[in-house]
């Protein structure tokens, strides 16, 4: 092999030092997940994270992200080149590298400052220390390696075997094969708006996409709390996907509708602004503080209870029951790719069991005549397709009204039995939504 000068800068600049924090608060976010946390969880407890400011911080959140999106593909970048493989509980060991083949092969940071970085993590840490020079050579050669390598393999390569063999089973190998594309790549930001005047106005003012019929999709990010109208309430941030459930119900102005699992509020508020008259309830009393705020916000009115939904039982019956119920959140992938390794497979059969009893206690609440809409934010029939099929067998009282193009602004999302079926293949060439389902039943007269 011939010999190569060593990549990892002698002196530290104070922009290496810089960035040793963000790469540090990576790591530290990296081994939160690892203790059981969820991403978003794990962004706001990290104290090395919340030091971190600007740019420093965006890098941070990148790390993170393409370990999480990319992790079996940074394992195939270094692997070939360690004598042996590591074992598997040299978990941080693992994780230096696998920040570092990020930096190196996908966020176009300088070799060198990948490597010296990476070194410097590991000799600050105990069990890390004695792996920098390995660390070190690994790096260089990580640098030297074929590109096409990388780009030729599989698109399911970042995906479980199990989340994979469902995909291909329920949607089809050329589907799951986008959605494993899609699940690579950062989503743009959608917004939804009261009506579809005020998303065209607002076309133009944020330079954003319209897509569906109330949304608008921003590919520039940056901090929401900056993009103009905010402040005013003027929208809400809200996945496209997640906005086709409520469409469900029709026009609702003046009715009463219960919005189940409501929180943080993107269908109540879609509900209130329609004029309906909305009670939202929902278990978690932190996600229903977002809620209020969010309501604040936008100048938004709902009555709303915090309350497990199996103990909820209202006096008057609804017009409209929408339950949003808890589920895998496999649908939701590209926002939290820490999903694609804490969910396993045995986790939707026993949210399937709390599906159908949540289903079988609201049926109550729902007058003769009105709706019931079922959503789930799933890529699994498990937690969609199967459980419409058992509700509409156990409760004969219920009949399915078809989700109809209308509905669904013309968007290709509707499944031969005539429910909502979303998938982050649905728009790849635009980022993809999100995963959902929906089925929308009436009580019989
Ligand atoms: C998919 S999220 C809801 C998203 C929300 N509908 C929206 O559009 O913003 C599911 C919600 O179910 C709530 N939840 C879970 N179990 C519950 C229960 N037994 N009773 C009430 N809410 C529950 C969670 O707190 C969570 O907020």
């Amino acid at each position: 092999m011939p010999k190569n000068p060593p990549i990892t800068q002698p002196s530290k600049k104070p922009k290496i030092i810089e960035g040793l924090a963000s790469r540090g608060a990576a790591l530290d976010i990296l081994r939160l997940l690892r203790s059981g946390l969820a991403l978003d969880e794990a962004l706001s407890v990290s104290k090395t994270f919340e030091s971190l400011e600007g740019a420093d911080r965006g890098f941070a959140r990148a790390l993170v992200m393409t370990v999480l999106r990319r992790r079996n593909t940074l394992d195939e970048i270094y692997a070939p080149f360690l004598d042996r493989p590591l074992k598997p509980n040299q978990h941080e060991v693992r994780t230096i590298l696998r920040l570092a083949a990020a930096q190196i092969i996908f966020l176009e940071t300088p070799p060198h400052a990948a490597a010296s970085t990476a070194v410097d993590l590991a000799r600050e840490r105990r069990e890390t220390a004695g792996f920098a020079k390995l660390i070190n050579a690994l790096c260089r050669r990580m640098a030297e390696a074929d590109p096409e390598r990388i780009k030729a393999l599989p698109p399911r390569t970042d995906t479980p075997g199990w989340f994979w063999r469902k995909l291909e089973r329920s949607h089809g190998a050329k589907a799951a094969r986008t959605i494993a594309q899609v699940h690579a790549s950062e989503p743009p930001l959608d917004l939804t708006f009261r009506t579809s005047a005020d998303r065209d106005e607002w076309a133009e003012k944020l330079g954003a996409e319209p897509v569906g019929e109330v949304s608008l999709r921003q590919l520039d990010r940056g901090r929401t709390e900056n993009i103009e109208g905010y402040e005013d309430g003027i929208w809400w941030v809200q996945d496209l996907a997640a906005t086709l459930p409520a469409r469900l119900a029709g026009d609702v102005a003046g009715k009463r509708v219960y919005d189940l699992c409501a929180a943080p509020g993107g269908k109540t508020m879609q509900l209130a602004a329609a004029g309906a008259d909305v009670t939202a309830v929902d278990i978690s009393p932190s996600r229903m503080e977002r809620l209020t705020a969010n309501l604040q916000r936008t100048n938004l009115k709902a009555t709303s209870f915090i309350c497990d939904v199996l103990d909820w039982q209202p006096e008057d019956l609804a017009d409209v029951v929408l339950l949003d119920a808890p589920c895998t959140a496999t649908g939701t992938v590209r926002r939290h790719p820490d999903l694609l390794w804490s969910k396993k497979e045995e986790d939707a059969e026993a949210l399937a069991v709390l599906q159908d009893r949540m289903l079988d206690h609201v049926t109550a609440m729902v007058a003769p005549g009105g709706l019931l809409i079922f959503a789930t934010c799933s890529l699994l029939p498990e937690e969609g397709e199967e459980r419409a099929a058992r509700f509409l067998k156990t409760h004969p009282e219920f009949e399915r009204v078809p989700v109809t193009e209308e509905d669904v602004a013309g968007l290709p999302v509707i499944n031969r039995d005539g429910d909502l079926r979303c998938t982050p293949a649905v728009l790849a060439d635009k980022g993809g939504m999100d995963g959902f389902f929906a089925a929308r039943f009436r009580k019989k007269d």
